[in-house]
């Protein structure tokens, strides 16, 4: 459907994740830029419970304003190239939301490992941590890696996702800084001397993977000026 001011959509956009540190950074950095809403939930429960829970809590704390928004669910983690991933993950969003959704999926690629972990990095981490990062690189002299960052948007169920990617070239080093989002510790942007997670969050967020690929986003919002309809279960 297009119409003067852009192509109408059915509903607002829903932002997909489970991980709670994305979605603030994703808010810090779009702003006012692209409207949007969140909510966190239990990234144990089911998608589906998420999604009538969201209805109900978010009339409460929300009701008040009308276009994009950002919730915390969860879709499986799947495999392959970073972008066919994120683009499957964000059609199984718009089936499951059963409108336009914004998926984001993080890798941690490593140049001596021709791009490994990668979008495996979240298994990576979690079976052998900083360390086991830094011990995967011992036995070469090539410590760079880049951060990379795939958004994906479908308009809706059955519609090509479209993809924006951001990508920040650093190094592997020994953890220094705050433990509290993932592999930040371990990596050392060119031309810093601290690591994503020694450095401001506003200083992370100027040169980050994900604010490279979010300034995209945005200019794919300001350009297509799209329109939603209002959600009549809001
Ligand atoms: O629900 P989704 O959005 O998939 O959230 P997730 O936590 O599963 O995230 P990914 O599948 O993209 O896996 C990426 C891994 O990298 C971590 N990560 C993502 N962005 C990061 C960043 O900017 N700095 C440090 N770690 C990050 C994240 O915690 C995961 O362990
Ligand atoms: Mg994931």
């Amino acid at each position: 459907m297009a119409a003067a001011s852009g192509l109408v959509l059915s509903r607002p956009v829903t932002f997909v994740t489970g991980n709670a540190k994305k979605l603030e950074e994703v808010r810090t950095i779009l702003g006012q830029s692209i409207p949007f809403h969140s909510l966190k939930l239990d990234r144990n429960l089911s998608l589906s419970l998420s999604l009538s829970l969201y209805n109900s809590l978010f009339v409460t704390v929300f009701a008040s304003i009308s276009k994009s928004f950002l919730y915390l669910i969860t879709v499986p983690e799947l495999q392959g190239e970073p972008e066919d991933i994120s683009k499957e993950k964000a059609r199984l969003a718009a089936n499951e939301v059963n409108g336009p959704v914004l998926v984001e999926d993080t890798c941690l690629c490593f140049n001596a490992l021709k791009g490994l972990p990668g979008p495996y990095i979240k298994w990576f981490l979690q079976k052998i941590g900083h360390e086991g990062l830094n011990n995967l690189l011992m036995a070469y002299e090539d410590k760079s890696a880049y951060a990379l960052c795939v958004f994906s948007l479908a308009l809706g169920p059955n519609m090509e996702p479209v993809t924006f990617l951001g990508k920040t070239p650093g190094k592997i080093v020994p953890p220094r800084g705050p433990n509290d989002f993932g592999w930040d510790p371990i990596f050392q942007p060119d031309g810093y001397e601290q690591t994503y997670a020694e450095m401001p969050k506003e200083e992370k967020n100027k040169i980050s993977h994900r604010s490279k690929a979010l300034a995209q986003v945005k200019s794919h919002f300001s350009e297509a000026r799209y329109t939603f309809q209002k959600d009549a279960s809001i």
